[in-house]
């Protein structure tokens, strides 16, 4: 009906914008570096570093992109609205996926690449890592939204629907967080069909599926991480990941 229809522009709008605001590179800027790859050199003086270093070196990364996760986050009206608690909560499981959902705009599938340290990298450069499993995991979920082509409109939603998300663990009002996450899923749903894709809904869920195995992948990998190098873990890495993830 009506209401529900006008609620959903205005949300779409406000989610739209915060994803733009949030969104850390405009892709212009990314698009001008995509063929900048790594020299045989540059790679060798990564696969070099210990499995510490490159986990820290990693970790301090993707803390930047987390925390322009957290901003897009308070920009949405309906995420403001809950409790501290509860925003925690959605924050310690949905901000890496969020931050997978968005490593798609800093992918390259023509040569397998993604975004890191200035120029885009294959997963050799991670071999010191000591995770093939976890980074292909990663390159393949990147591959996987890449094809479904998503507009920024489409992607910001998306990412608000993998945050907002009332099957979290220990949220306090889940019916609050039920009413958030039914808007949120009404203003994809009105995005999608005026693009005429109505179709990409039942894809983005399988996604939203694969995001979540990815994201327990990356938790075990960060646990056997953590109690093999205790001192890295919890004096090297940034805080926010810490507080997240660990
Ligand atoms: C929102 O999307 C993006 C995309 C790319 C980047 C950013 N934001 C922030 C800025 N950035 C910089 C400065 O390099 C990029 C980055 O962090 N790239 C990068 C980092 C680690 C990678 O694999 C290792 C790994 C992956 C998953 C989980 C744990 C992991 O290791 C412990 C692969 C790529």
């Amino acid at each position: 009906n009506v209401r529900t229809l006008f609620f959903s522009d205005e949300l779409c709008a406000s989610i739209v914008r915060s994803h733009r605001e949030t969104s850390q590179y405009r892709l212009e800027e990314l698009q001008a570096l995509t063929w900048k790859v790594f020299s045989r050199e540059e790679i060798q003086a990564y696969q070099s570093k210990t499995v510490d270093e490159m986990w820290q070196h990693c970790a301090v990364r993707l803390t930047d992109a987390v925390q322009y996760v957290v901003e897009f986050a308070k920009h949405i009206p309906g995420f403001r609205m809950l409790s501290q608690n509860d925003q925690i909560a959605l924050l310690k499981t949905g901000s890496m996926e969020v931050v997978l959902v968005r490593m798609s705009r800093f992918f390259n599938t023509e040569n397998n690449t993604v975004f890191f340290d200035g120029k885009f990298a294959g997963t050799e450069v991670f071999k010191s890592l000591a995770c093939g499993d976890l980074i292909s995991a990663v390159f393949d979920f990147a591959h996987g939204m890449c094809a479904l082509k998503l507009t920024e409109q489409q992607l910001a939603l998306f990412s608000a629907l993998v945050l907002i998300n009332a099957d979290r663990p220990s949220l306090e009002d889940r019916g609050r967080v039920q009413r958030v996450q039914r808007s949120v899923e009404l203003g994809l749903n009105h995005i999608l069909h005026r693009d005429n894709q109505d179709s990409l809904m039942h894809k983005l869920y399988q996604r939203m599926a694969v995001l979540r195995s990815l994201c327990v992948l990356h938790m075990e990998k960060l646990r056997w991480f953590s109690q093999r190098y205790p001192l890295t873990a919890h004096s090297l890495f940034p805080p926010l990941y810490k507080e997240l993830f660990c």
